[in-house]
């Protein structure tokens, strides 16, 4: 048994009050910190647009911030094997993150905790993740509005078809996949559950460029 389950620890950990409030670093910022949550299937076009509006929201003197999946689990959310060299089998075994259902809820619960930290100190947060659960999303969701107000967290559903996004396979993972090279591959031989009503849906079947869905979502954001 863990240490932390042997002994309720949790109630020797206070919250301690900082004395800089959310308020006066978004003033001396000059915007209001978020979280602009883009989900959707391998190759749907979350980094690409986040990309874009990221770069868009930077050349409009906005403080922004963009954690990709892929890019997250280099680091924070590193695999097992990342992990092993420098810390050890049994510390990447424990905390080394792949695509299974339980590693994909600890990666979401991660990156929502950082998102909530980032819009607390007043960047506007872009996260690009499958996220494929939507229980996930939703916990993510109550993190971040918990640490500010309901319309901080803005989730953008990027719903481009299977089909489409198989077509394009910029990675070679879905022929992967296919082949069954891949275990728990989102689409294929894993779920992935679209919101039921996102702030935002981008169509991704709708033939619009990765700029022009980029500029919907600055839209909403100037709305
Ligand atoms: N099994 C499986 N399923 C889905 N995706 C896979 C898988 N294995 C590797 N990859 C690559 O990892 C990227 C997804 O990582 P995420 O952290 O966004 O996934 S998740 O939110 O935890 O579901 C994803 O990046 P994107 O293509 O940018 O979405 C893939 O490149
Ligand atoms: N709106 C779009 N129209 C056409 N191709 C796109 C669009 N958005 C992204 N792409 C292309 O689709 C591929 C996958 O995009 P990417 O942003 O990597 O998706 P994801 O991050 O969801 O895996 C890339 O080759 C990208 O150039």
């Amino acid at each position: 048994m863990a240490d932390s389950q042997a002994n309720d620890i949790s109630k020797d950990i206070v919250w301690h009050e900082q004395s800089i409030t959310r308020q006066q670093r978004e003033e001396l910022l000059g915007q209001q910190g978020c979280v602009i949550w883009f989900t959707g299937l391998s190759g749907c076009g979350k980094s690409t647009i986040a990309n874009a509006l990221d770069a868009m929201l930077h050349s409009q003197g906005r403080a922004s911030v963009l954690l990709d999946g892929d890019n997250v689990r280099h680091g924070l959310c590193a695999p097992a094997p990342v992990l092993a060299p420098q810390h050890g089998q049994a510390f990447a075994d424990r905390f080394g993150l792949g695509f299974g259902e339980i590693d994909r809820q600890e990666n979401i619960r991660r990156v929502g905790s950082v998102a909530a930290l980032m819009a607390t100190a007043g960047l506007i947060t872009l996260t690009a993740f499958v996220s494929p659960y939507r229980e996930d999303r939703d916990r993510a969701r109550q993190v971040v509005t918990a640490a500010g107000k309901p319309r901080d967290f803005i989730e953008v559903f990027v719903d481009t078809p299977l089909e489409i996004c198989e077509s394009r396979d910029p990675k070679g993972l879905y022929k992967k996949a296919r082949a069954g090279e891949i275990a728990h591959f989102t689409g294929i031989s894993a779920p992935y559950e679209p919101p039921e009503s996102p702030e935002i849906r981008l169509d991704g079947g709708s033939g619009l460029s990765a700029d022009q869905m980029a500029q919907q979502v600055l839209a909403y954001l100037q709305a």
